[in-house]
């Protein structure tokens, strides 16, 4: 079984690994609610996710910023988008999704954050100043694969210690924390 671990980790670039259905369903029924104007998709991979977000986006009259590293993965994720008739409300960003929120001068409304686990909180530490008020951030793998949970326990301890940022676990699909910034100054709280 050592072995099998091993060989899968080898490969892992490889693999699908979507958000899956539930997870899929739960946000697009988020933005249908919210309406976020500006979506950063953080993996891209071949689409399953950009998929479901743009559909969601094109019937809020939003727009979807998705990045990835891997190029060949992300044509696929395009090709998909083109045959869906999506294409005019996505943006594909190639590169390092870290390098890139930088260089975005935001504001970002919704983030799905589903990038390799390791940069779960390099990736906080670069979009949170460009979070709009009440914007909503769904972090994937919370539960499953059981391999990421040290990496994603410190992207829970990493989000819940941001005071503007209130957050939940819950059990859909992999697992999702779920964060709202929700700013001083707003009227609700
Ligand atoms: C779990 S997959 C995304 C799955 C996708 N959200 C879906 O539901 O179909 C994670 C992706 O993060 C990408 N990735 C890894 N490191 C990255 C980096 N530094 N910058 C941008 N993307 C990266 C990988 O190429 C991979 O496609």
């Amino acid at each position: 079984m050592a072995a099998l671990g091993d060989a899968v980790g080898a490969h892992i670039d490889e693999f699908l690994l979507p958000i899956g259905p539930d997870t899929g369903r739960f946000i697009h029924s988020l933005i249908l609610a919210k309406r976020p104007a500006r979506i950063l998709e953080l993996g891209t991979s071949y689409g399953y996710s950009t998929l479901i977000l743009a559909d969601a986006a094109r019937e809020v009259g939003g727009r979807l910023i998705t990045m990835d590293l891997a190029d060949y993965k992300q044509a696929h994720a395009r090709a998909m988008i083109g045959r869906a008739g999506l294409s005019d409300v996505v943006e594909f960003r190639l590169g390092d999704a870290v390098a890139m929120i930088a260089e975005d001068p935001g504001p970002f409304d919704l983030v799905l954050l589903d990038i390799w686990k390791d940069l779960y909180v390099p990736c906080l530490d670069a979009f949170l100043p460009k979070l709009s008020d009440e914007a909503i951030v769904v972090a994937d793998n919370m539960v499953e694969p059981v391999t990421a949970r040290p990496q994603v326990r410190r992207y829970r301890e990493a989000v819940r210690a941001i005071p503007e940022l209130q957050s939940a676990l819950l059990p859909i699909g992999s697992g999702i924390e779920l964060s709202v910034r929700w700013a001083a100054g707003n009227a609700k709280l």
